[in-house]
């Protein structure tokens, strides 16, 4: 029997672990792991984001990943959209000619890098990631992607972290979650 929307969202929770203090004092970590282990929890996951996908941006033409956890949704929602997958990377690990973007991080700086050739001007993009909290790695990539020329049409992630209003920090562009905590 097909499972419910809801169903779907509360068996997927269920498969978040919370860590207290992890990496850092004061830090609640939410720990996807399980949720990747259990094939029915994955498999729902990526079944949410396709259908919002498909509902709101038809039109899209490839979904890009953020370097680390993003390459874990990125791919398997990008098959079954029909559609390819993207990647921003932490620096440096890219070969070719790439742009990069820096930003700001609690302590020091950080930076992403696209291959310079990974979009042509015009293309619409969806970024894809497991998490927001500041939104600052969110941001930086979507400024990578406009940087190429893309048409950023939104952000999907299955976690909000509702207090550090990252969400707000993107601006005008959409962001959806799964879970909001
Ligand atoms: O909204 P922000 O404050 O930018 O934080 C969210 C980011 O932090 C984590 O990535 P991180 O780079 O720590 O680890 P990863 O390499 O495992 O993805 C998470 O996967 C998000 O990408
Ligand atoms: N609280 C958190 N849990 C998991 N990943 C994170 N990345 C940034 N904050 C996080
Ligand atoms: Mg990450």
């Amino acid at each position: 029997m097909q499972e419910s929307r809801e169903e779907k969202l509360n068996y997927i929770m269920g498969k978040i672990r919370p860590f207290n203090d992890f990496p850092s004092k004061g830090v609640l970590f939410r720990d996807i792991c399980p949720l990747m282990k259990d094939h029915k929890a994955l498999c729902a996951t990526i079944d949410l984001f396709e259908e919002y996908v498909k509902q709101t941006y038809p039109m899209v033409d490839f979904i890009v990943g953020l370097d680390a956890r993003g390459f874990l949704f990125g791919p398997l929602l990008a098959q079954r959209l029909g559609v390819g997958f993207v990647l921003v990377r932490k620096k440096g690990k890219l070969p070719g000619p790439t742009e990069s973007v820096s930003y700001t991080l609690e302590y020091g700086q950080a930076e992403v890098e696209v291959q310079a050739d990974a979009v042509e001007k015009g293309q619409r993009v969806l970024l894809i990631d497991d998490l927001i909290a500041t939104g600052g790695s969110l941001h930086a990539a979507c400024e990578l992607m406009k940087k190429c020329g893309a048409e950023v049409l939104g952000c999907l992630v299955l976690i909000e972290l509702k207090g550090l209003k990252g969400v707000e920090r993107q601006g005008s562009t959409p962001v959806f979650s799964l879970f909001q905590y």
